[in-house]
């Protein structure tokens, strides 16, 4: 079987300073596939690499079995990588239905189906999306990701900041994506709510994996050593 989505040896610099030291990453069709690990260890910049948003000096990154290290990041978008990035960024002033529109491509998400999912959305259709609450505007950013109707969803640490409740409901969400068939790579800090939804754990630190294996088999010990404060 194609991986879905491989990223190989990638080194990543900010400048001077290098970020990724041989990182690697392999996501299976129809996988959900966590990326772990302390602050600064290169969550974000996996993601950016993998997003075409960062340029990679060494190492590959490879979609559907084509090479696209060097692809820019509107083409990677196009193959469909669809991105939920960090602090949610949507058009402030547009309202949740411009928001949704500006987004689209073809397939099966379509505004009528990403309000049918996100009922929320439906309600708040024409309210601009700088008013929205926090939860709210996070489900308008996975309704946009959405409606590119991307192969690959990432969502980059999708719950933080936000109440328990309303976290609860997103992750909620993301579970009927992973059931749907869709292939996620979630950037999150809490194993207790990653562990129903991934498949696998990719933990980073210092610019490289460190460890990979089923959700299910992180351990305690896993946890305090590399996840641990
Ligand atoms: N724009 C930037 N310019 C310079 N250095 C950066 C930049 N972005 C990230 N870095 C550095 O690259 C390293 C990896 O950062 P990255 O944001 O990928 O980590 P992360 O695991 O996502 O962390 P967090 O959980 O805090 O978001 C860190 O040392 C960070 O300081």
């Amino acid at each position: 079987m194609t991986a879905l989505a491989e990223v190989e040896g990638i080194e990543v610099f900010y400048g001077a300073s290098q970020a990724l030291f041989g990182m690697d990453l392999t996501i299976q069709p129809g996988e959900a596939v966590a990326l772990m690990g302390r602050n600064g260890m290169g969550k974000s910049t996996t993601i950016r690499a993998l997003c075409r948003m960062q340029p990679v000096a060494k190492g590959s990154v490879r979609f559907d079995g084509r090479d696209i290290t060097a692809l820019p990041s509107f083409q990677a978008a196009r193959l469909g990588i669809g991105l939920v990035p960090e602090g949610r960024r949507c058009f402030a002033t547009l309202t949740v239905t411009e928001n949704l529109i500006a987004a689209a491509r073809p397939g099966q998400w379509t505004l009528e189906t990403v309000r049918a999912f996100f009922p929320r959305l439906a309600e708040r259709s024409a309210q601009q999306a700088s008013t929205l609450s926090g939860g709210e505007q996070q489900m308008l950013a996975i309704g946009r990701a959405l409606m590119t109707n991307p192969r690959l969803l990432i969502l980059d640490e999708a719950t933080e900041g936000l109440a328990p409740v309303i976290r609860a409901e997103i992750w909620a969400a993301i579970a009927r994506l992973k059931a749907q068939g869709q292939s996620i790579l979630i950037v999150d800090k809490t194993v207790k709510e990653l562990k129903p939804i991934a498949d696998r754990c990719v933990v980073l630190e210092r610019g490289r994996a460190v460890w990979t294996g089923a959700t299910t088999a992180i351990t305690p010990e896993i946890e305090q050593r590399y996840l641990g404060i």
